[in-house]
C-alpha cells in the first residue's frame, strides 16, 4: 500500500506548497528553491490539490498535473504529493490539521504567493491556520502591494516576523509569518492555459504540446 506522506522525523522542517498547479511552471519551481533556501527547510511538499474551493471551474486531471509537477520540479528534497486527494480534504485547514495529527514533532511552514495572502482571510478556517502553523509568503509580480493590504496581515500584524530573520519561522510557534522579497518570476497557470499550452478543466487536462513554460 502506498503510504501516505514522505519520509519524516520528528523536529524536521517541512514547507508545503498547496496549489491547483494546472499546469505547474517555473514559478513554483522558484519560490520553492527560494524557500528551502530562505526559510531553511528540510523539505517541500507540493500539494497537489483536488481542486481549489473557491474556484468555479474544476481543474484538469490530477493525475496529469502531478506529472507536468514532476517534470517542472526535480530537487532531491522536494516531493510532489497528492496527499489532499488521499485524505480526502479540500480545504487547507483540514489538510493541515490531519498532517498535524499524523506527523507529530514535525514542523510545517505553510508557504503560498502573495496573491494567496491578499486573498486568505477568505480561507476557510484562516485564523486557525494562523494559529497553529507559521505562514511563509513569497513575492509574486504585481502582488507585493496587495499582500501588504491584505486583511490577514493586518489582523496579524503583531506575528510578522522580518524578512532578514526569515531563518527562524520553521522553528517558531504559530503565530507567526513571514513576507520575503525574493527576486520574482512572472509565470502563471492561467497565462500558460491562455496560450493554450495546456488543456484544463473537467477530466480531460492534457498538455497540448510538448511546452512547460509560461
Ligand atoms: N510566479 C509565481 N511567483 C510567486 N508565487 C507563485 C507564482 N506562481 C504561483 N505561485 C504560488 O504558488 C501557489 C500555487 O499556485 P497555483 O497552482 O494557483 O498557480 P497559479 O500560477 O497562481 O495559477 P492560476 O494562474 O491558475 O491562478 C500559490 O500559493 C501561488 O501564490
Ligand atoms: O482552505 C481554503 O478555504 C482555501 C481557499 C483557496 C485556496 N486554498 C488553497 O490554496 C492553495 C492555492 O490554491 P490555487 O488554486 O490558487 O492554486 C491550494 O492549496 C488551495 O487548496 C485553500
Amino acid at each position: 500500500m502506498k503510504t501516505l506522506m514522505p519520509y519524516v522525523r520528528p523536529g524536521m522542517t517541512v514547507g508545503l506548497l498547496g496549489g491547483s498547479f494546472d499546469p505547474a511552471h517555473e514559478g513554483h519551481a522558484h519560490i520553492t528553491r527560494e524557500a528551502l533556501k530562505r526559510f531553511g527547510l528540510d523539505r517541500v511538499w507540493w500539494l497537489v490539490s483536488p481542486g481549489n474551493p473557491l474556484k468555479e471551474h474544476g481543474p484538469a486531471a490530477l493525475d496529469a498535473r502531478i506529472a507536468r509537477a514532476r517534470e517542472v520540479m526535480q530537487h532531491p528534497r522536494v516531493t510532489i504529493t497528492d496527499i489532499e486527494s488521499r485524505l480526502g480534504t479540500r480545504y487547507t485547514a483540514q489538510t493541515l490539521h490531519a498532517l498535524l495529527k499524523r506527523a507529530p514533532g514535525v514542523r510545517f511552514v505553510w508557504l503560498m504567493g502573495a496573491d494567496n495572502l491578499a486573498q486568505f482571510h477568505r480561507w476557510q478556517d484562516w485564523e486557525w491556520i494562523m494559529e497553529n502553523v507559521p505562514v511563509g509568503v513569497l513575492a509574486r509580480p504585481g502582488d507585493r502591494m496587495a499582500a501588504r493590504h491584505a486583511k490577514a496581515a493586518e489582523v496579524y500584524a503583531h506575528a510578522r516576523l522580518s524578512g532578514r530573520a526569515s531563518q527562524l519561522l520553521p522553528k517558531m510557534n504559530a503565530p507567526a509569518w513571514c513576507f520575503i522579497n525574493v527576486p520574482m518570476v512572472d509565470a502563471s497557470s492561467t497565462a500558460i492555459r491562455a496560450k493554450g499550452l495546456w488543456q484544463s478543466g473537467g477530466q480531460s487536462g492534457r498538455q497540448t504540446d510538448g511546452q512547460s513554460g509560461a
